[in-house]
């Protein structure tokens, strides 16, 4: 925690209370000095951040970084440098590796491999033993060894009773169920939204039905349990509006949306002929979806953004539509499509997208939130919503290049981050 820099000229906004005031940020040894006007270096190096913002730094409660056993898409360090040059300070990171994150050892290996990273990694640890929906894993003994939350993430948690269970031991160790809401009964073999353009390309449909009828259920069982439920990428309409109910009753229920969710609709499979960038879980819908998406996230039913980013290499993409394994990247390109596709148009501001990145993560997982209060880590994040760019596959920072985004127009950029005594540029 070396760290000495002071961050003149920018604007900084808090995440917490949504205010933003002109001020230099000094940091002494990684941790908050001074916040002012005019802040003396003192031999500090200088970062210049005229025209940008300072925000607490962000975090990704959705992200795969593939660690253990599957190094070829990504490891635990590349997925940590897309991550800052997405402008995120911490990820929490999905249990479907191999071995699975599905018992304490694994959570702590994941954690020592975290170590000295300018990201702080969040494991997330398996509902049931080896992820395979049959019987509880130990739940107690992974939030004891630094699990944050609970998820079979990439399968659903198929059996009613068995979710009953895990939000009940979720609930005596205060952390959060995050679920892939996909009731397989209802989506035996689809490979894309099932509607229109599925029909058109022949392709076999995952429907809406599929997501919106466990999301009901789960949200049922949360509020029967008391058992705090998460909804992962949340994608249709009807889905929202099951979760806005569960929230107007009272039930511990918060969902995240993915920028592709609303970036993108079904077309996109059509246009780009066949894109297996375009496959994901669940899949890109349709334009009513994206509407909903961005009212959800307007009136508060959605909590988060999180981005799912997904990797798979080239050699695994690169196969015929059903074959291809479904995900994207998503670091690098959340805040270029957040800025453009929600604060540009007004969908939401500038200090309520920052929430959704900076502090509703981390109340959702029970982690502290960063402050700007002298003494405390220097844990930020310096982006604008101005610059004007495209995206292109020079400016993946993954392992893997599995994006869909490759030549789309994007707004604003994340430019640094400040984390555990580190100063990371994005070049
Ligand atoms: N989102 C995806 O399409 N894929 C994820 C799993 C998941 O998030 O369900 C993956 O691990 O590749
Ligand atoms: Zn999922
Ligand atoms: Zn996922």
């Amino acid at each position: 925690m070396s760290l000495d820099l002071l961050i003149s000229g920018g604007t900084v906004l808090d995440a917490v209370t949504g205010a933003s005031r002109r001020a230099d940020v000094l940091i002494r040894d990684g941790k908050i000095a001074a916040v002012g006007d005019a802040l003396d270096a003192g031999g500090a190096d200088v970062y210049d951040a005229a025209g940008k913002t300072v925000s607490q730094g962000w975090m990704d409660m959705h992200v795969h970084l593939r660690e253990p056993g599957q190094e070829h898409k990504e490891t635990i360090q590349t997925g940590a440098r897309a991550a800052a040059w997405g402008g995120f300070t911490a990820v929490a990171c999905m249990p479907n590796t191999d071995p699975p994150i599905a018992t304490r050892d694994v959570v702590e290996f994941v954690r020592k491999r975290a170590e000295g990273l300018a990201v702080d990694v969040y494991p997330i640890g398996a509902v049931t033993k080896g992820r395979r929906g049959e019987a509880l894993a130990e739940m107690a003994d992974m939030a004891a060894g630094g699990a944050v939350a609970f998820s079979d993430d990439g399968s659903p948690v198929q059996h009613g009773g068995l979710m009953r269970r895990a939000l009940e031991y979720a609930r005596t160790v205060g952390r959060p169920v995050l679920g892939h809401e996909e009731d397989l009964t209802l989506n035996p073999h689809g490979h894309m939204n099932e509607g229109a353009v599925a029909t058109r390309l022949g392709l076999p449909g995952i429907p809406g039905l599929a997501e919106e009828a466990m999301i009901a259920r789960d949200c049922l069982l949360a509020e029967f349990t008391g058992g705090r439920f998460h909804v992962c990428h949340i994608s249709t309409a009807r889905a929202v509006d099951v979760v806005r109910e569960a929230k107007r009753r009272g039930a511990p229920v918060t969902a995240e949306a993915c920028p592709h969710h609303w970036a993108l609709t079904d077309e996109a499979v059509e246009t780009s002929g066949y894109d297996t960038n375009t496959k994901m879980h669940p899949p890109l819908r349709t334009a009513a979806d994206v509407q909903a998406i961005k009212d959800g996230l307007a009136d508060g039913t959605i909590d988060a953004i999180a981005t799912d980013h997904a990797p798979h290499a080239a050699f695994e993409k690169e196969v015929e539509f059903i074959e291809a394994p479904f995900g994207i990247l998503g670091l690098e390109t959340c805040w270029g499509l957040t800025v453009r596709d929600l604060v540009r148009p007004g969908v939401l501001t500038l200090a309520q997208v920052v929430h959704k990145l900076a502090v509703a993560p981390r109340e959702i997982l029970g982690l502290d939130v960063p402050t700007f209060d002298v003494g405390g880590a220097a844990n930020l994040t310096v982006f604008d919503d101005t610059t004007e760019w495209t995206f292109g596959r020079e400016h993946v920072r993954s392992k893997s290049h599995n994006t869909p985004f490759v030549g789309s127009p994007m707004v604003g950029r994340a430019w640094a981050v400040v984390n555990n005594g580190q100063l990371v540029e994005a070049d």
